[in-house]
């Protein structure tokens, strides 16, 4: 199936220069959602995933059919303010600006083996404090998975010595 027909390419978004990737148009289709879903869990299986962790807001929308689909966990990685108890904090950048992630001090356990989930790897700064958050917890990144990837901005290199896999690549 060719996913990225689904994917719809809006130019100068939030900000001009900026080719936002919209994948609503993706999950709007059934099928193609499914899809896509399905090579992930495929994917979480061969790394032996215990849990699934994903950022706010796409992060949720990739990583949660998948830990549904496995019968395992998910824990989510909220911007500040969000999560109701005790957190810990990472800062990171974005390809359009600056924030922090944080995630509840008891969302993974020690030697948990997770399985990042994004829609979208750009500079990686999303990812990387991400993986940050996990490893202060104790847990074991065994793999981070993308529906797309924007090889343009070199997310990777932020990634070094992490497994990526992504589905489309721009
Ligand atoms: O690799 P990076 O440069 O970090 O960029 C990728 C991140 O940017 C987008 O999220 P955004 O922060 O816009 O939040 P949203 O999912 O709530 O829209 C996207 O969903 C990724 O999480
Ligand atoms: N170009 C882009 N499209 C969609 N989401 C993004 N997040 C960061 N860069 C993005």
């Amino acid at each position: 199936m060719d996913l990225k027909q689904y994917v719809t390419i809006v130019e100068d978004w939030p900000k001009p220069g900026i080719r936002f990737k919209d994948i609503t148009s993706l999950m709007d289709n059934g099928t193609a959602y499914k899809y896509a879903t399905d090579q992930i869990v495929e994917y979480a299986k061969t790394v032996n995933a215990e849990i699934i962790v994903g950022p706010e807001a796409r992060g949720f929308i990739i990583g949660c059919p998948v830990a549904y689909a496995l019968e395992i966990g998910f824990a989510p990685v909220r911007k500040e303010g969000k999560l109701p108890r005790e957190v810990i904090r990472a800062e990171y950048g974005l390809e359009y600006g600056k924030d922090v992630l944080t995630m509840h001090k008891d969302a993974i356990k020690p030697g948990q083996r997770v399985l990042i989930t994004d829609d979208l790897l750009a500079t990686g700064g999303t990812i990387g404090a991400t993986i940050n958050l996990v490893e202060q917890l104790g847990g074991v990144v065994v793999g981070c998975a993308f529906l797309i990837e924007l090889t343009y901005l070199d997310g990777r290199k932020n990634l070094d010595g992490y497994d990526v896999n992504t589905l489309l690549k721009y």
